[in-house]
């Protein structure tokens, strides 16, 4: 494992920082070649996305520009509150940009719901996502999502950003979390 010894916290490494990255380079190239000349304005979901942002940015060959939105759902447990909350807006004004929402998993999918009507209103030339994780069996709601790491089993799972009442998000590799930690 690495940094802080959790190895007993998790049930199974899902998967590994090499995995991670690798996923990462094929993506930045399909997102230079589709945003080639376009600087694109990429929009990074606080506190979740920071890992995936920082290592998908560096990964472009193109300029683009990033901003960041903060928003909350889930608090310190494992469920969605239902309630998205907008903690922190954007500095940047959206009108004809090309805007791609960089998030670090679509778990229900409440987060990105509400976060994309938002940013729609606000008139961008074009608006997609990218998401390093997905849980296709615990999503509530259609979301169509143009860049997808990989998909995950519905178990709540931390590391790369993904955290369990504020711990783990700087874990490299993603894992399920230990149901003794929670419950
Ligand atoms: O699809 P959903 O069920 O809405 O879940 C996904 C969202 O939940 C997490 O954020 P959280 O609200 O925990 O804030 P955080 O990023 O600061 O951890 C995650 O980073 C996503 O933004
Ligand atoms: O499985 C998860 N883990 C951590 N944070 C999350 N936010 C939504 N789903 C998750
Ligand atoms: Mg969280």
């Amino acid at each position: 494992m690495d940094a802080a010894d959790v190895t007993a916290d998790l049930t199974e490494i899902l998967f590994t920082r090499a995995q991670i990255d690798e996923r990462i380079a094929e993506i930045a190239a399909r997102i230079d070649a589709d945003y080639a000349d376009k600087n694109p304005l990429l929009i990074g979901v606080l506190n979740g996305a920071v890992m995936v942002m920082s290592d998908l940015s560096r990964a472009l060959s193109i300029h683009c520009a990033m901003d960041w939105m903060a928003v909350s759902s889930y608090g310190m447990g494992t469920q969605s509150s239902g309630v998205v909350r907008i903690l922190k807006d954007l500095s940047t004004d959206l009108e004809g940009r090309h805007v791609l929402v960089v998030e670090d998993i679509i778990d229900t999918g409440l987060t990105l719901t509400y976060l994309m009507q938002n940013l729609a209103s606000r008139n961008p030339a074009s608006l997609e996502i990218m998401t390093m994780f997905r849980k296709p069996d615990a999503m509530k709601a259609e979301i169509d999502v143009k860049y997808i790491g990989y998909d995950l089993p519905n178990q709540f799972v931390v590391g790369y950003g993904l955290d369990f009442a504020g711990r783990y998000r700087n874990l490299n590799d993603v894992g399920i979390l230990a149901p003794h930690v929670y419950s």
